[in-house]
């Protein structure tokens, strides 16, 4: 796994802009896995300043709330359309997010899944945490091998995500998220994470025992993560000088390695 720890959230979004610039640069028909939060919007935003084509470019989104209406500007529908299709200018066709409104939802769940290998799988999954570790809605005890499905809310989570709401009454019970399994199958992943708030969650899932009472844990078991935070969220890091080292060894004018 590579660490990344930059200054603050701007240059967190603009590093991991930067990843995601030379995927769709590398393949123009990349297959991206966004997340909602705040942590990915500078993300997006960087991006914004990018002249990328982003015509054959597709996309999945992690999760959806369940029984939210998909006009509600705070259903992750609205947000991805508003924070990606409308603001980079993607095809609305071409990025998917689960159907939290389905008569029959965990056939919606599974639809997705479905329709997410039939792309070929997700070349790069973008990735925020919950302060208790979580990652898409998968809340602690989730299973490492869980696929997309329908699943319950935690009281933590309700009450974080309360914030864009009126009310925490107001925050829906239950979503539709991409399961773990899911979303190790992506060729590479990106976890963003910045503040205080974040340390702790941080810390466990990268340097704590993996868990599925730390579902972000399970990022340790990819081949290719990578972690990108800003001082605040490294802060109860206790490797930091090692990550802060480059990763490759540099060579000197004279030759040698260091
Ligand atoms: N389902 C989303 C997650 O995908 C996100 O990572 C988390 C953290 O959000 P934020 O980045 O706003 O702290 O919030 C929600 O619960």
């Amino acid at each position: 796994m590579e660490i990344v720890i930059v200054k603050d959230r701007a240059m967190v979004g603009r590093h991991a802009a930067g990843l995601i610039e030379q995927t769709v640069k590398s393949r123009p028909a990349a297959v991206l896995g966004l997340a909602t939060g705040s942590s990915p919007l500078p993300v997006y935003e960087a991006l914004e300043g990018k002249n990328l084509d982003w015509t054959d470019v597709s996309g999945f989104a992690l999760d959806e709330y369940v029984d939210i209406p998909a006009r509600h500007p705070q259903s992750y529908a609205s947000v991805i359309r508003r924070e990606v299709v409308d603001r980079l200018g993607l095809d609305g066709r071409r990025v998917h997010v689960p159907d939290g409104r389905a008569s029959d939802l965990d056939a919606a769940a599974r639809q997705f899944d479905g329709a997410i290998r039939e792309t070929g799988g997700v070349d790069l999954q973008l990735l925020g945490i919950g302060t208790n570790g979580h990652v898409g809605f998968n809340e602690p005890g989730s299973s490492f091998a869980s696929r997309t499905r329908v699943a319950a809310l935690t009281a933590n989570t309700r009450e974080a995500n309360s914030r864009f709401f009126d009310s925490v009454h107001q925050v829906p019970t239950h979503c539709i998220t991409q399961g773990l399994g899911t979303i190790l199958e992506a060729r590479r992943l990106v976890l963003v994470a910045d503040g205080t708030h974040k340390a702790e969650a941080v810390a466990r899932a990268v340097e704590g025992p993996v868990t599925s009472m730390c579902p972000a844990s399970a990022i340790q078991l990819h081949p290719w993560a990578t972690v990108v935070i800003d001082e605040a969220a490294a802060a109860k890091l206790t490797m930091q000088d090692y990550y802060r080292q480059p990763a490759s060894p540099v060579r000197t004018e004279t030759g040698a390695l260091r």
